[in-house]
This record gives structure tokens, sequence and C-alpha cells, in this order.
């Protein structure tokens, strides 16, 4: 079975997307699948609209631990709130995909 080729983001990241502010997001294992080299629609998890597609550039591992000043800046935020967030969306977190993408 293919991955799909799809992805989702909660609307509130929709504007930085678009702006080009946000080029990286951590995901858990369910969503390790995605390839280097794939292109994704990318939509809202709220309403499912799809206002774009991404180039996936890379995906990699990293430890919760080693989130740094550098994810947080390409996720458009400071490192607490970074932080804070995966917290919220991931309890109990230790290690995550790093999806960095570009829009097409
Ligand atoms: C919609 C859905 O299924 N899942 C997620 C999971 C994560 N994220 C964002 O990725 C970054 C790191 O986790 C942060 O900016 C998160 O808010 C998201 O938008 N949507």
């Amino acid at each position: 079975m293919n991955p799909p080729n799809k992805i989702t983001f909660f609307s509130r990241f929709e504007a930085d997307i678009l702006a080009g502010k946000k080029t990286i997001t951590l995901r858990d294992e369910s969503e390790s699948f995605y390839q280097a080299g794939q292109r994704v629609s990318v939509s809202n998890l709220e309403d499912g609209r799809c206002y774009g597609e991404l180039d996936i550039l890379s995906v990699e591992q990293v430890a919760y631990d080693d989130l740094d000043d550098t994810h947080a800046e390409q996720e458009n935020m400071s490192l607490a709130e970074l932080k804070t967030l995966i917290r919220q969306i991931y309890p109990g977190i230790t290690s995550m995909y790093l999806i960095r993408f570009s829009l097409v």
C-alpha cells in the first residue's frame, strides 16, 4: 500500500505555512511514513479544506530533549512554545519525526 499523499495541520498554522514561515513539522510514529521527494496535498485538520501542496524534503528522527532554537525558528515560535505544544499534542513522547517541507 502506498503511503497517503496528504498531510494535515491544525488550521491555526495555515497562514504560517502559506507565508513560508513554518517549514518543519514534528510528528509521531504514526506519521513517520512520509518520504523525501514525495509531494503531498496540505489541508486543515478541522474542516478538511485543502490549501496547497508541499514537497517533503527530509524525514529524520529527533529526540524531544534535542529540540533547539533552530527547530523552534523553523516552526515560527519560541522553543518554550514548541515544547509546550508538543507536550499537549503528544503527551509523554520522547522521540519524534522531523519532517522538512517546502510549499510548491
Ligand atoms: C493535524 C494533525 O493531525 N496533527 C498535527 C500534529 C502536529 N502539528 C504541528 O506540527 C508541529 C510539531 O508538532 C507543531 O507546529 C504542531 O502544531 C499539526 O499542525 N498537526
